[in-house]
C-alpha cells in the first residue's frame, strides 16, 4: 500500500512531476512575470538564482532554480571551521579499507542523543568531493531534532534519503517534505534545510552523489510508463518564515569537503516566498513503484526495479542507481527465481526497510543492516534459498509481502570506512560461513544418471522442447 494515500498534515502541500518545471508562490503575486530578474522584484524581495549544472550544460541536463526571497543567502557572517578533529566525512580524505570480502551489517543502532548532522556515518565511499566525483554511502541514526534556528546544506552533493526507521520533517528553503520509511528523498547540493523527528527517533540510509544528479532510467522496449512514473514524484510549496529583525542567533552549518563550517545570520534562513525552475527537493513513495518481471522463464537483471540512476559519462553504466526490491509476483518457469550466483564489475551496497529478503532467508539480513558485495565480489542465494527455490513447486507466488529491501549499485569500487569496518561493530563475521560455504555439491556424471535424469528431480529434462512447440 502506498504511504502516501494517508492523509498528511496541511503544511505539507506538494506539486507532482520528476523533472518538471515547478513554480510555486507564498504569497500571491510574489513570483515575477515575464522576467527572472526584474529591477524590483515583487514586494521587496530579492532575486537569487541556484544552479545545480554550469551554467552552460545543455537543456536536457541543466538543473536551477530563481529564489525570491526576503534576503539573500550570502547576508552571514563567515564560516568557521567547525568539530574539524571528529567530523570527517570524504571518503578521499579517509583511511579505506578495499576488500574484497563480502560484507554483511548487522542493523545499526539507533542513537537517541545527536541531531541529523551529527547522526550521519559515513560507511563507505569512492572518490572525492573536490574532485566532484564519486559517492558515499551513509548510515544515519538520530534522536535529537535540529535546533529550530540551524539550517544545514551539503556542497558535497545530492542527498538520496532512505529511511528505515522514524519520519523526518524535513524543512528546506523551497518548503516542507515529510519523508516516512518507504517513501525516499532526494536534496539536491546546497539546498537548505532543517530536520525534526516528529515522531522521535529516526535511522536509514543515505547515498550522497558527488557528481550530476539522479534521473528516471530510461524504460527502452518497456515504454513511456511502468517503474517509477515521474508523476508520483512530490516537490514541495514555498513556504517561509519572516523573522528578519536582527535576533541574531540563526546559524548556517556547510558540509563543505565532508567538514563542518558553520555561519551565525541574524535573520532567518528560511525566508523564500516564493520560487521557480528545476532544481529542487523531491520525496517519492515507494509503494507506488510499477514493478515489471518475467512471465515467461529466467531471473532478469535488476535494473529493471531502477528508481533512479546517475550516469557516468559512459552511457548505461551509473556511478549509482537506486534499485527496490518491492514485493512482487514470481511466475517464472522452469527458472531457478532467486537472483542466480554472480559477480559483477558493479559493486554493490544494499539495505532492508522492512520485512525479509526473498534472496536471503537464513535471518542474517535484517531491517536496518545492509551488506557489500563489491567489484567482482562473488555472491548470490544463502544456501537454504538454494535448496528451497530449486526443489520449489513453481507456482504463481508473491514475495516480499510486507516487506522492501534495496541496492545502491555503482560502478565504483567503494571502500569501508573505519567506522563501517570497526567502531560500528555490526560486522558479521560469519556471513560466508552462513551462507555460501554450507553449498553442497550437487554434480553427477551423466553415467552415473539413470534415465538421462539430468536435474536430479526424476524428471527427464524438458531441454528446450517445450519452448519450440516439440510434438
Ligand atoms: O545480489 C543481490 O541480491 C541483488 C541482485 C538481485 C537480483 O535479482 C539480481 C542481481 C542482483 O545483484
Ligand atoms: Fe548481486
Amino acid at each position: 500500500m502506498p504511504v502516501s494515500s494517508f492523509k498528511t498534515p496541511e503544511k505539507y502541500k506538494y506539486q507532482n512531476g520528476f523533472s518538471s518545471y515547478h513554480e510555486s508562490e507564498a504569497v500571491e503575486g510574489a513570483l515575477p512575470i515575464g522576467a527572472n530578474s526584474p529591477q524590483k522584484a515583487p514586494y521587496g524581495l530579492y532575486n537569487e538564482k541556484l544552479s545545480g549544472t554550469a551554467f552552460t550544460a545543455p537543456r536536457h541536463e541543466n538543473l536551477q532554480t530563481w529564489l525570491y526571497r526576503i534576503l539573500p543567502a550570502a547576508a552571514h557572517a563567515p564560516f568557521e571551521s567547525k568539530e574539524a578533529n571528529t567530523y570527517k566525512t570524504n571518503p578521499g580524505d579517509l583511511k579505506l579499507h578495499q576488500i574484497p570480502n563480502q560484507l554483511r551489517w548487522d542493523p545499526f543502532d539507533l542513537d537517541e542523543k545527536v541531531d541529523w548532522i551529527h547522526g550521519l556515518h559515513l560507511v563507505a565511499g569512492a572518490g572525492d568531493p573536490t574532485m566532484k566525483q564519486g559517492i558515499g554511502i551513509f548510515n544515519y541514526a538520530a534522536g535529537k531534532s535540529m535546533d529550530s534556528k540551524e539550517a544545514f546544506y551539503s556542497a558535497d552533493g545530492d542527498f538520496l534519503i532512505v529511511p528505515q526507521h522514524g519520519s523526518l520533517d524535513i524543512r528546506t528553503e523551497l518548503g516542507y517534505l515529510l519523508v516516512r520509511p518507504n517513501e525516499i528523498c532526494v536534496i539536491p547540493r546546497g539546498i537548505r534545510y532543517n530536520v525534526s523527528l516528529p515522531e522521535g527517533p529516526v535511522r536509514g540510509y543515505i547515498l550522497e552523489l558527488y557528481q550530476g544528479h539522479f534521473a528516471l532510467p530510461e524504460l527502452g522496449p518497456i515504454g513511456s510508463n511502468c517503474l517509477a512514473n515521474a508523476r508520483d514524484f512530490q516537490a514541495p510549496v514555498a513556504s517561509f518564515d519572516e523573522d528578519h529583525g536582527g535576533s541574531g542567533n540563526y546559524t548556517l552549518i556547510s558540509k563543505f569537503n565532508g567538514h563542518l563550517f558553520a555561519a551565525a545570520q541574524n535573520h532567518t534562513p528560511f525566508d523564500v516566498v516564493a520560487w521557480h525552475g528545476t532544481y529542487y527537493p523531491y520525496k517519492y513513495d515507494l509503494g507506488r513503484f510499477n514493478t515489471v518481471g518475467s512471465i515467461s522463464y529466467d531471473h532478469p537483471d535488476p535494473s529493471i526495479f531502477t528508481v533512479l540512476t546517475a550516469q557516468s559519462d559512459h552511457a548505461g553504466t551509473a556511478i549509482a542507481d537506486f534499485v527496490i526490491f518491492p514485493p512482487r509476483w514470481l511466475v517464472a518457469e522452469d527458472t531457478f527465481r532467486p537472483p542466480w550466483y554472480h559477480r559483477n564489475t558493479m559493486s554493490e551496497f544494499m539495505g532492508l526497510i522492512h520485512g525479509d529478503y526473498d534472496a536471503k532467508t537464513g535471518g542474517g539480513f535484517r531491517p536496518a543492516g545492509a551488506s557489500l558485495h563489491n567489484v567482482m565480489s562473488a555472491h548470490g542465494p544463502d544456501s537454504g534459498t538454494h535448496l528451497k527455490a530449486s526443489t520449489a513447486e513453481l507456482k504463481p507466488m508473491k514475495v516480499g509481502e510486507g516487506s522492501m529491501a534495496f541496492m545502491f549499485e555503482s560502478c565504483l569500487m567503494v571502500g569501508v570506512t573505519e567506522w563501517g569496518l570497526k567502531q560500528c561493530q555490526k560486522v558479521q563475521p560469519d556471513y560466508n560461513a552462513e551462507s555460501w560455504e554450507p553449498l553442497k555439491v550437487h554434480f553427477k556424471r551423466p553415467e552415473t544418471l539413470q534415465n538421462k535424469d539430468k536435474n536430479g528431480t526424476g524428471e527427464q529434462r524438458p531441454d528446450l522442447g517445450k519452448w519450440v512447440g516439440e510434438s
